[in-house]
Parts: structure tokens; C-alpha cells; sequence
């Protein structure tokens, strides 16, 4: 694996380029807007920074990385690419979209990866030139600090395809679950519907957006309350999910919770558009319930 590309410069697509550009490969980083794809590499040099004053890098390590990263809007740049993850939105005509154009431009060798939370791989890989050489390879949130990558077969996809890209990600240090293809696979089949309840659990007014958050991490001692993860995940991500569970289960105990769907048709879709169910427009997040 010389060279990586990665489709989707949003908080998943840097957090990638980031760790494989760490782990000596050259990467091309891809963004419907170029603006996007250079502002990535200025929140990936802010997310090495904190490493390496951490001492969890060094500074030329970092720098070796930082000029390993190309930023580019043109899929074509990814001719030569020996991998290519996409990480663009959580929508199947997002994704569906970007296979077609980038198959034209892959070399045929080329494997393909989506960082999907939810989508049937068997059915994107459908939509490639390339079934066997598609592969699920599922990256948690922040990607530089998180250790697991999830990773999903689709019926067609070859041994060989498996065994580079668990190979490929134990080299960057991550480690692997097996998941099979089914609606969200593991970490966002259960995480998902925990989530929705909270969200539940406030839409019904047991209590309110901190006690709600205060509960989880203190008495159950998760790292974020599932409102502040929600946001973080980003809400238009938790729907998609929520809305692949619901119609792949077919199942009414995934149905979205109404307030979820209204927070994204407000567009207050957490974090990376400065609200959701916390407001980040001061120095603290503020509760909005
Ligand atoms: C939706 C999906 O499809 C799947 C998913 O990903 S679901 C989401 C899964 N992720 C989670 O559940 C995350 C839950 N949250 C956490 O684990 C923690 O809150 C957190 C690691 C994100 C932050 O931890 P924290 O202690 O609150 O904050 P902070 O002190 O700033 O960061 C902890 C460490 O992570 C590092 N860090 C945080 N974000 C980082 C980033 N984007 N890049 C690099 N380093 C980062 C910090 O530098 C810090 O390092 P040290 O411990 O060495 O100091
Ligand atoms: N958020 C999370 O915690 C996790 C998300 N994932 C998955 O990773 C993927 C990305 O999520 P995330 O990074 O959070 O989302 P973001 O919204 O942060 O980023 C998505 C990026 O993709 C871009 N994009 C949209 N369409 C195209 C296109 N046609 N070509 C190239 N880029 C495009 C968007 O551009 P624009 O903004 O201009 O539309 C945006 O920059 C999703 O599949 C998600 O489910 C997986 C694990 C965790």
C-alpha cells in the first residue's frame, strides 16, 4: 500500500488521512470542495500537534506526515492510488455516486473501502466495477485516538481483499472486529438505538439534556453522555443510521426519535455545525434543553 486516497474530507476522512499519512503512506485526500480538503489538513496539523506534545509522536514524524497528505476536489488524482476509502456522507446516492465516477480513474488492481456506519456492503459493492476488491472498513470517532476499525465482508468480497486490509490496519496500529453485513454491524447496531433513547428520554421530558448526559457518564461511566456523543457523531449521521436500522430490521423499535429528525431538518446537526443539543458558539458547550 504505497499510496491511500481518501474520499471525504469531513471529520472521518481527516482522521484517516491522518493515521495512514502517520503510518509512512502517501495519501491523496479528496473533497467535493477543495476549500474543505485544505481545511483538513489544518485540523490534521492541529490533531498532531496535541500528539506530539503529548509525546505519542515526534515533530519530524509529524512533518514527514503533514507532506505525505495531497489535498485535492478531483477524483481523477486518484489514478494511481493501491487503495481508495471513501468517507464522504452517510447516503447511499452520495456513495453510489462517488464509486462510479472514481472506478473510471482507479487502477484496476486498486482496492476499494467505505467507512459506512450502516450501509449494506454487498450492495455498494454492487454498484463498483470491482465486488471482490470491496471491503467495509469501519473507523471510530476520533480516529487518531480510537483503537478499533470494524470490518465487513460483502458476499463477494475475495480472501485475499480480507487479508490485505486486516493486515493493512493492524500496520496502523488499530485493532480489528469482525462484523458480518448486516444493518450498521456491530458498534452502531447497539450504540445507535442507546443514543435514539436518550434522545427519547429528553423528548419525553425525563429529564433534561445534562441530567441526561450527567446519568450516563457518571452513572455508567461512559466517556460522553449519549446526547454530547450524538453531537460529536454529528445528528444527520445518527438519522441515516437510525433510518438503515429501521427500514434493514424492519423493525419498530429503531423508529427515529421524532426530536432527532427535527433537530437535522433545523440543521442543528451537532458540533460541526456549531449546535445540536448543545450550543458551541461560546468558550462551553450550553445545554439548548
Ligand atoms: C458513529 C460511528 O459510525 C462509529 C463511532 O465512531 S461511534 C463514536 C465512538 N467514539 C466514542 O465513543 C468516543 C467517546 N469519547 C471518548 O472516548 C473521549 O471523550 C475522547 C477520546 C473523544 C476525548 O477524551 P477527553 O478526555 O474527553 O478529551 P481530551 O483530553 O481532549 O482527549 C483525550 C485524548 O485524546 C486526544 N484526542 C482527542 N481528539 C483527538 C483527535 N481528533 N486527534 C488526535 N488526538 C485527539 C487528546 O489529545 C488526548 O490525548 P491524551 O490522553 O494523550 O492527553
Ligand atoms: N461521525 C462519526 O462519528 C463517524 C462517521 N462514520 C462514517 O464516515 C462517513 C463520513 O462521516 P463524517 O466524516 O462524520 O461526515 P462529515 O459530514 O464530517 O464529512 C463528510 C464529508 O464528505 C463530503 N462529501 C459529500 N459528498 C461528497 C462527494 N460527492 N465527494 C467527495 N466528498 C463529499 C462532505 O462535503 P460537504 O460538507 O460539502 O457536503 C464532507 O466534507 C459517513 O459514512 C459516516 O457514517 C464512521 C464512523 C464514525
Amino acid at each position: 500500500m504505497r499510496k491511500v486516497g481518501v474520499i471525504g474530507a469531513g471529520q472521518m476522512g481527516n482522521g484517516i488521512a491522518h493515521v495512514i499519512a502517520l503510518g509512512g503512506h502517501d495519501v491523496i485526500l479528496a473533497d467535493i470542495s477543495k476549500e474543505r480538503a485544505i481545511e483538513a489538513l489544518g485540523i490534521i496539523r492541529h490533531n498532531m500537534e496535541r500528539q506530539v506534545n503529548r509525546g505519542l509522536t515526534t515533530q519530524s514524524a509529524m512533518d514527514e506526515a503533514i507532506g505525505r497528505i495531497t489535498a485535492t476536489d478531483k477524483l481523477s488524482d486518484m489514478s494511481d492510488v493501491d487503495l481508495a476509502i471513501e468517507a464522504a456522507t452517510e447516503k447511499e446516492n452520495v456513495k453510489v455516486g462517488i464509486f462510479k465516477e472514481l472506478c473510471e480513474s482507479l487502477k484496476p488492481e486498486a482496492l476499494l473501502a467505505t467507512n459506512t456506519s450502516s450501509i449494506s456492503i454487498t450492495r455498494l459493492a454492487a454498484s463498483t466495477d470491482r465486488p471482490e476488491k470491496f471491503i467495509g472498513m469501519h473507523f471510530m470517532n476520533p480516529v487518531p485516538v480510537m483503537k478499533l476499525v470494524e470490518v465487513i465482508r460483502g458476499i463477494a468480497t475475495s480472501e485475499e481483499t480480507y487479508k490485505i486490509a486486516c493486515q493493512f490496519i493492524s500496520d496502523l496500529g488499530k485493532d480489528v472486529a469482525i462484523a458480518e453485513d448486516f444493518p450498521a454491524f456491530i458498534v452502531n447496531r447497539i450504540l445507535l438505538p442507546m443514543i435514539n433513547e436518550a434522545i427519547y428520554t429528553l423528548y419525553e421530558g425525563v429529564g433534561s439534556v445534562e441530567a441526561i448526559d450527567k446519568a450516563m457518564r457518571l452513572g455508567a461511566n461512559h466517556p460522553m453522555g449519549p446526547l454530547q456523543l450524538a453531537d460529536f457523531i454529528g445528528l444527520d449521521t445518527c438519522l441515516s443510521i437510525m433510518q438503515v436500522l429501521y427500514e434493514g430490521l424492519a423493525d419498530t423499535k429503531y423508529r427515529p426519535c421524532p426530536l432527532l429528525v427535527k433537530y437535522v431538518e433545523a440543521g442543528w446537526i451537532g458540533r460541526k455545525a456549531g449546535r445540536g443539543f448543545y450550543d458551541y458558539s461560546g468558550d462551553e458547550p450550553i445545554p439548548t434543553r
